[in-house]
């Protein structure tokens, strides 16, 4: 049974913003017995384990129709494409946070019940994973800790601001990102990003991709030092301060403050040590089909970067297999079929406040540049239309 502790804290959740109604809904009774047939659809009870893009879509796709409770182990949701321009402009950071709450530690798929880090149990008719990927600070923030980020990014910003130089580690998406933010805003510095392969960002992007990000980098005066590895990344970046950054081919580069980027998890802390740890991958992901299920299991999904789905791991697509595990869960529960997951959505890399380049996934997966990269993501990050979708108002 759900604690009252619990249903009280949503409550107060709720009074706390205005966006919480898509956040909780408050659980008023549990059903008994979960077999998976047709039902009520009121009467269904769907918990959701992560409320990051997948979550919450999935939460906004159930509202109103069924009974949901969304599980987040931080009080806040955490809008990480903005986390480059968090660190460089005052007051963004702000915007990057909405609220939530509580840890689940296990699960048991046999009895459909999760385990909460505060020893409650919750049941559940269906079971959505949507845990996704932890890393580093800025680009994300540790499980169950976000009242402190404000200040984080307070002190990542003033660091930045007094450095003359800055080393990147890491030039995936978000080493880029960051890269192209810190010199567009701050000329006057040197700013490097540090990256073991010739191929920015990941394999997959074309060669015409990968030149227009190059250009773009060049064109703002980032230093780019590639095929080459750093070999002291933790002493380097341990002082938050100065350090000499170190590469296997004997390059020294000193820098006044050096950023990791580089290191993404999948939190699998939720279902690793369930029956279902059994089918993770080894980056920790659930094998999921073309619904979203999770193999092997009817009424357990797993959405976004938790799952296997062979695409580009990316907000957007978890926006959209929320949904679509949403739409599914509600067809399922009323004996109607389940919604094919069918994903596509442009792949926007934005380097600085105006430009970047953006694969629209239509056309061949067309490559256009700094305008339309600017509209669609460059200039705010994204943070209006993920506003929208959350509700929130400010
Ligand atoms: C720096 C950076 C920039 C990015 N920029 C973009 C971009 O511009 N566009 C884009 O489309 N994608 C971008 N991405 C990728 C995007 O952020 C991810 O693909 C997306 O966050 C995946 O969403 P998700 O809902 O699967 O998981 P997440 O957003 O990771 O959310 C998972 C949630 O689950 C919670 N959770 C995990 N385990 C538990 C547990 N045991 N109990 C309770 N709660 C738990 C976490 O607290 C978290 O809130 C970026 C990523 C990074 C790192």
């Amino acid at each position: 049974m759900i604690s009252s502790r619990f249903l009280r804290y949503s409550a107060a959740t709720a009074g706390i913003t205005g966006t919480a109604y898509l956040v909780y809904q408050t659980v008023k009774s549990m059903r008994q017995g979960f077999a998976v047939q047709a039902r009520d659809i009121k009467d269904t009870h769907v918990v959701v384990i992560g409320g990051g893009y997948a979550g919450i879509s999935c939460a906004s796709e159930l509202k109103d129709k069924c009974k949901y409770t969304l599980i987040d182990a931080k009080d806040k949701f955490h809008h990480n494409w903005g986390a480059q321009r968090a660190s460089i402009e005052e007051g963004f950071a702000r915007q990057l946070l909405t609220y939530m709450r509580s840890k689940v530690v296990n699960l048991d798929p046999g009895s459909q019940i999760v385990k909460l880090e505060n020893g409650n149990e919750l049941k559940y008719d269906y079971l959505v994973l949507a845990t996704g990927t932890g890393g580093s600070f800025p680009g994300r923030i540790p499980l169950g800790i976000s009242e402190r980020m404000r200040s984080c990014y307070d002190t990542i910003r003033k660091r930045i601001m007094d450095a003359r130089s800055v080393v990147i580690v890491g030039g995936g998406a978000a080493g880029v990102e960051m890269a192209g933010d810190i010199k567009e805003d701050f000329t006057d510095k040197t700013v490097t990003l540090v990256h073991p392969s010739e191929q920015l960002v990941d394999n997959d992007v074309s060669d015409k991709f990968q030149g227009m990000v190059k250009d773009r980098l060049k064109k703002l005066g980032v230093a780019m030092v590639l095929g080459e590895r750093v070999v002291n990344l933790d002493a380097a970046v341990a002082g938050a301060g100065p350090a000499v950054v170190k590469t296997d081919a004997g390059r020294e580069i000193p820098a006044d403050f050096v950023i990791k980027a580089i290191g993404l998890k999948v939190h699998s802390v939720a279902y690793a040590n369930s029956e279902l740890g059994k089918k993770m991958d080894n980056f920790g992901r659930l094998p999921v089909n073309e619904f979203l299920q999770v193999d092997g299991y009817e009424n357990v999904f797993a959405a976004g970067d938790c799952n296997n789905v062979k695409e580009r791991k990316m907000g957007m697509l978890a926006t959209q297999q929320g949904t679509s595990v949403g739409k599914s869960i509600l067809s399922h529960a009323e004996g109607k079929a389940l919604n094919k997951y069918s994903g596509g959505a442009p792949f926007a890399l934005c380097i600085g406040r105006t430009g970047g380049v953006t694969r629209m996934p239509f056309f061949g997966g067309v490559v256009l540049g700094d305008w339309v990269t600017t509209k669609i993501k460059a200039k705010d990050c994204c943070l209006s239309v993920v506003k929208k979708q959350l509700g929130v108002k400010d």
